[in-house]
């Protein structure tokens, strides 16, 4: 049975990405995303499914530098998924919910709902933990403690809380997208998946500081009509300034323009470290 690595615990969002994709094969939790990453990068397992995107608070850093700087791993698919925060307390709590010490949740949950949390609990202090569902468990197994978690409802359901404020994200457009990885190049597709191909590059540019070489980078994409649908810098890590840029353009990398893209790009001194091509399949929320 294929193995699937998602960061758990049960119920977590990106559970129900991976769920959505593969019901009926084995998936297995991981504590954090680099330790999904490493068990595919390892063949511990066939995919693992990962965080990489969220419409309210931008990239999942730790993912993007992962994937440039540590593993050697291909995107398969991505999905993309709804995203409803709630605050939810353990059965115990409820009637006093709004007097909790502690709110726990993945920081980009808290992040989401910072609006909400700064206006209806502004004295409460906020802490990180490792994935929404994490955060639901930890209120679960620990009555006597006066916390409430930020999570989604079948994480309440599973973890037999009570959710004391439904949607309390900042803005209503919230979708999370996420990365089916592999340790090959393999475009995995699903039922319903979204016709458009999308291809990922990381690029890193000459250290030679020459002026206009980004210009002259774009235009590399531009004149071959590639049309990139983002362009983002990460830190390269190796001095202040130094950036790698992660680009996605919607085309297949087989394609001749994109081979000649990626010719003209080595040609300019840039290295070019491809993700691969893959499809996007949009799910529904929980
Ligand atoms: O904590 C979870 O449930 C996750 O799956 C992680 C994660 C994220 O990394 O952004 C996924 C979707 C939501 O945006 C909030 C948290």
């Amino acid at each position: 049975m294929t193995k699937i690595a998602y960061l758990g615990p049960e119920a977590s969002f990106t559970h129900l990405a991976a769920k959505s994709l593969f019901p009926s094969e084995s998936l297995v939790p991981m504590r954090t995303i680099p330790e999904c990453i490493e068990a595919v990068s390892q063949v511990k397992v066939d995919v693992a499914v990962v965080p990489v995107e969220n419409a309210l608070e931008g990239t999942v850093p730790l993912t993007i530098d992962y994937l440039f700087h540590e593993a050697d791993v291909y995107i398969q698919a991505e999905v993309l998924a709804p995203i409803a925060q709630h605050l939810m307390v353990h059965p115990d709590h409820v009637a006093h919910w709004d007097q909790v010490e502690t709110i726990y949740s993945h920081p980009h949950a808290l992040a989401q709902c910072h609006k909400y949390l700064s206006y209806r609990l502004p004295h409460v202090p906020m802490e990180q933990y490792s994935s929404t569902a994490a955060a639901a468990k930890l209120c679960a197994e620990n009555p006597d403690m006066s916390i409430a978690a930020i999570a989604n409802e079948t994480a309440a359901h599973e973890y037999g809380l009570v959710i004391v404020e439904r949607d309390i994200h900042d803005f209503h457009f919230n979708h999370t997208r996420f990365l089916v990885l592999g340790s090959e190049k393999n475009q995995l597709t699903f039922k319903g998946h979204q016709p458009q191909i999308k291809t990922t590059w990381m690029l890193k540019l000459p250290q030679d500081d020459r002026p206009g070489l980004l210009h002259q980078v774009l235009s590399v994409f531009a004149w071959r009509r590639l049309n990139l649908s983002k362009i983002e810098s990460r830190p390269l890590k190796t001095g202040l300034g130094h950036y790698f840029f992660i680009v996605d353009i919607l085309e297949q990398e087989d394609h001749v323009m994109m081979r000649g893209a990626e010719e003209e790009l080595t040609f300019l001194g840039c290295t070019v470290k491809s993700l691969g091509s893959y499809t996007t399949y949009e799910t529904e929320s929980d």
